[in-house]
């Protein structure tokens, strides 16, 4: 079977001010296209889950696999062009880069990848735009455009590289339903004409009930999924 992430076995204390033993035992499968949502209440563990998921947090027991190789103990250099090629990640905040371009902020994670020259990447970043109906926006400065506006922005960069799978930290968070529903049939034509696999945390249950699938946790545990 063909899992874009795995763990064995996942724990991780945080150590100070005293032990807290706040994910335990997670085992995780992630199938190639599936849209993956994860719930739980506030202090639950998503976050922290999310960050080992998504090769930023290295300090864990128990492994991690992305794409069937194990992730766990490589180099931070190694991690970093593993992330920035195979994850796009988006966050309640868009964290855009308010003078520059809508086109500039797209292009950057691909730059920085270096594996494709700037004429290319531009045309992608363009398709991606257009894909998301939001053509319009590449020339106007990313501090001008909307709330929604942004956390559109904010995905099209996530997907530049064309990653594997796309990550969210509560993506809808900060938006009001109608930006909401438009950020959900996002994820849902991804999914369904690229094929790509999603996982995003999320405390709306309306966005939960239409993904393929929802993991509960509770207290650091998966208790259901
Ligand atoms: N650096 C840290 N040191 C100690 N405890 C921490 C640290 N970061 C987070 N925690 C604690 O770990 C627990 C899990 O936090 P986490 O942010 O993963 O929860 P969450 O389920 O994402 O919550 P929310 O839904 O509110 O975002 C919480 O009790 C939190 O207070």
């Amino acid at each position: 079977m063909d899992f874009v992430l795995k763990t064995h076995n996942l724990n991780k204390h945080f150590r100070k001010p005293v032990d807290f033993h706040v994910l335990k035992n997670i085992n995780l499968e992630i199938k190639k296209g599936e849209f993956t949502s994860i719930m739980g209440k506030s202090g639950c563990g998503k976050s922290t889950l999310l960050y080992i998921l998504s090769t930023m947090d290295t300090d864990y027991e128990g492994e991690l696999y992305l794409n069937n190789e194990l992730i766990t103990g490589q180099s931070a250099a190694r991690l970093a062009h593993l992330r920035n090629k195979h994850i796009g990640f988006v966050f309640q905040f868009h964290y855009l880069l308010g003078e520059f371009t809508v086109l500039e902020n797209i292009m950057l994670p691909a730059q920085k990848l270096g594996e494709r020259s700037d004429a290319e990447i531009k045309a992608k970043a363009m398709e991606i735009l257009d894909m998301l109906n939001i053509g319009h926006l590449g020339h106007k400065l990313a501090r001008r455009i909307s709330g929604g506006e942004k956390q559109r922005v904010a995905i099209a960069r996530a997907l530049i590289n064309e990653p594997s799978i796309l990550m969210g930290d509560e993506p809808t968070g900060n938006l009001d339903s109608h930006n909401s529903d438009n950020v959900l049939n996002i994820f849902k034509k991804l999914k369904k004409e690229k094929g790509l696999s999603l996982l995003i945390v999320t405390h709306d249950e309306d966005f939960a009930r239409q993904t393929d699938r929802i993991i509960y946790m509770e207290d650091g545990r998966i208790v259901e999924q």
